[in-house]
């Protein structure tokens, strides 16, 4: 709780700066300790509903901006007024208190933010297949496609779009009970449920469920165990006609080291893509993020939300993280938005940017790419290509392997050897290859030589 009761304080030192005396003093400084954190809500004590349904109105969104600057994983403030709070505190819940709004606590059993909606999700010609999937598939679960598998690269909205089927489901009929989960928490709860012995409460939690959304289903990779319990939850929910929607950094049938019953079932409903967005269509998301971050559409004008569409043409993550970037920058110092001030709001980003797209010198590896190149048959060029055939990914996890168990270089410099694949790619491939070690004594035995020869002493 200390913690944030620090994170609230900074904030309010930030409000202080940014807003006149009046309006602070009036808002914010009457707001004194943070009442409690529950569900991923921060929440502050209004002294009277006035005050509260201002906030609510005019500046919330402002204060969940400066608190996503400040804490890494999602939180939202909530002002509730001090009766609604000694109401909390009548229900003696000591160490959880539901929230006055029960549909906001039945969304966070479910694992929804309720941010993701499909109203904020900007649609243009590289998503609008998935969009309009996903609306058909939360409209009437279990009917149009089933599963549902939606997948791209990183950071181009797969989870937003399955949160906004799980939410907009869920408002549709509250009754239903909608799952969200990451690849990662099902893999850790079936681990917890076999160490316990006791599958008790795992199968109720992925069975009793009418709407299951599985986020990075990639990571089940060479997850034998886990890869079987989740095809019999999966036949379950099917036979059951329940909804699953999966999203996946690639099609099913590249698909790595994942069973093939599984991943020819997720071929059996519906399979979409969602590609990286033109340059209007980053411009339209940025003035989305806008208007959401600041009620306010023009504050920042469209050559300056141009020149930050046109930098950042990857990844909408990085797209909106450059915009709160140049708004908490220039709100902050009470800085005018121009392009002088956003560059310099950028400049860190601009430069990272640079480096990780510089021509990268290779030779120093050039050896060790040939060699492992030569043991598994490809040519080097696919070696370092973006091919997703199996033999290719698998030669290229243990190229990122050996490399870094002889040179130790960052997992960006590996990246850039491998054509600028990112560098949670590279740990990913990394952690695998170590994974095999321990549990392939055939893959074992082909490190340690290819070790060997590249050079180990
Ligand atoms: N079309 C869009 N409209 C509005 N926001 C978007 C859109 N696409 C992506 N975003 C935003 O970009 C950010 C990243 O999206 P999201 O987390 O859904 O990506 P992802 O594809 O699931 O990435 P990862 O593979 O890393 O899990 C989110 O804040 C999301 O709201």
């Amino acid at each position: 709780m200390d913690n944030f009761e620090q994170i609230w304080n900074k904030v309010k030192s930030t409000l202080q700066l940014t807003f006149d005396e009046d309006i602070y003093n009036q808002h914010f400084a009457v707001i004194d300790n943070v009442f409690k954190v529950s569900n991923n809500y921060i929440y502050l004590i209004a002294p009277n509903s006035y005050i509260k349904n201002k906030i609510d109105n005019f500046y919330l969104n402002r204060l969940n901006y400066l608190l996503n600057e400040l804490v890494e994983e999602q939180y939202l403030f909530k002002i509730i007024t001090k009766e609604q709070a000694a109401l909390e505190l009548k229900k003696e819940t000591k160490y959880e208190i539901n929230t006055p709004e029960e549909d906001i606590e039945n969304k966070y059993k479910t694992g929804l933010n309720p941010t993701y909606t499909f109203d904020n999700f900007v649609v243009g010609p590289s998503n609008r297949l998935a969009y309009t999937s996903a609306t058909k598939v939360a409209d009437q679960p279990a009917t149009f496609a089933n599963p549902l598998y939606i997948f791209g690269h990183v950071g181009l909205g797969k989870t937003h779009l399955m949160q906004c089927i799980g939410n907009f489901a869920l408002d549709n009929n509250p009754n239903q009970k909608v799952l969200y989960v990451k690849t990662d928490q099902f893999i850790e709860d079936f681990g917890n449920a076999a160490q316990q012995r006791s599958f008790e409460d795992f199968s109720k939690k992925y069975e009793d469920i009418d709407i299951l959304l599985v986020d990075d289903i990639q990571f089940l990779s060479g997850k034998t165990k886990t890869q079987l319990e989740f095809f019999k939850i999966f036949e379950k929910l099917k036979d059951n006609n329940k909804q699953i929607v999966i999203t996946s950094d690639r099609p099913a049938s590249e698909l790595f080291d994942i069973m093939a019953r599984l991943t020819s079932r997720f071929e059996w409903g519906l399979t979409v893509d969602i590609n990286k967005p033109s340059l209007e269509h980053r411009i339209l998301i940025l003035k989305k993020k806008l208007n959401i971050e600041t009620s306010d559409p023009n504050l920042i004008t469209d050559d300056i939300l141009e020149y930050i569409a046109q930098l950042f043409d990857n990844n909408v993550r990085e797209l909106e993280g450059a915009l709160k970037r140049v708004l908490f920058y220039c709100t902050a110092f009470n800085y005018e938005f121009n392009i002088e001030n956003t560059q310099e709001a950028l400049k860190n980003l601009i430069n990272s940017k640079k480096a990780s797209t510089q021509t990268v010198d290779r030779t120093n590896y050039t050896n060790i790419l040939d060699i492992v190149s030569n043991y598994y048959n490809i040519n080097t060029t696919d070696l370092l290509s973006k091919k997703r055939q199996k033999k290719y990914v698998f030669a290229r996890q243990v190229g990122m392997y050996i490399i870094k168990e002889l040179f130790d270089p960052t997992y960006k410099k590996i990246g850039q050897i491998f054509n600028g694949r990112d560098h949670s790619t590279v740990i990913y491939s990394i952690e695998q290859i170590s994974n095999y070690i321990q549990t392939d004594e055939s893959i074992k035995n082909d490190i340690e030589k290819l070790l060997i020869k590249c050079g180990k002493k």
